[in-house]
């Protein structure tokens, strides 16, 4: 099986979440992408979906899919995205796509986050994958320079503004075994919107394609 067939076995999997009527919180990305296009399939009628980048939204009208404003919207029953690395305890690098910030929002307002992914993305601990960092393009250098201080190797993505306009640091080297410390950190820096570690809100179910058929499972049993 291809990586794209383990794709579409989480994305497949994750329309058992959606229900008629509800607003779905809907991310970013090549499996989510896919997850789109199974809803496209599947026409439930929802009462419509929240998108967490322009591209997603894009892909969702050009499917006739109800696209909502989150800032009219009230309650996100569910939001179904993919991630560059999960880890045992739900947590997540997120950003590989340059949505992370965006993706944190609509994941917080979500009463649940349900993460589809191949196993490939399934990891003992964070970390491998370079950590995204959003930040606003006048800060650059000085965000750059903290992230160095806190042991980083800060890279700026090529040819690359965010939805918001700002610019992307892929940062290597950086400590993640305490990523909510880590996560909370960098935040902190004046200038960085936000960071691609989802530790504060982590996913509360992980769905993955595997050669061996779909692993499931949900934070309450870490199973
Ligand atoms: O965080 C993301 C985009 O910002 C994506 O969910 C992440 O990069 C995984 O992408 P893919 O589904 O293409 O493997």
């Amino acid at each position: 099986m291809d990586v794209r067939a383990l794709k579409e076995m989480a994305a497949e999997a994750a329309l058992s979440y959606i229900q008629p009527g509800m607003v779905v919180g809907v991310g970013t990305g090549s499996t989510s992408n896919l997850f789109i296009d199974a809803l496209g399939r599947a026409q439930i009628h929802v009462e419509g979906y929240v998108a967490s980048s322009l591209a997603t939204e894009a892909r969702l009208k050009s499917l006739g899919l109800p696209v909502l404003d989150l800032n009219a919207t009230g309650d996100i029953p569910v939001y179904i995205d993919g991630a560059d690395e999960i880890d045992p305890h739900f947590r997540l690098i997120k950003g590989g796509g340059g949505a992370l910030t965006r993706e944190k929002i609509v994941a917080s307002a979500a009463r649940r986050f349900i993460c589809i992914a191949d196993n490939s993305k399934d990891k003992p601990a964070l970390g491998s994958f370079p950590l995204p960092v959003e930040v606003i393009p006048f800060a650059r250098s000085f965000v750059a320079r903290q992230l160095v201080k806190l042991g980083g190797s800060p890279v700026l993505r090529k040819d690359v503004t965010t939805d918001n306009g700002n610019v992307i640091l892929d940062v290597t080297g950086l400590d993640l075994t305490d990523p909510l410390a880590m996560e909370m950190r960098i935040n902190s820096i004046p200038g960085v919107l936000d960071n691609g570690i989802f530790a504060q809100r982590r996913a509360d179910v992980v769905l993955m394609g595997s050669e061996s058929g779909l692993i499931s499972r949900a934070a309450d049993t870490q199973a």
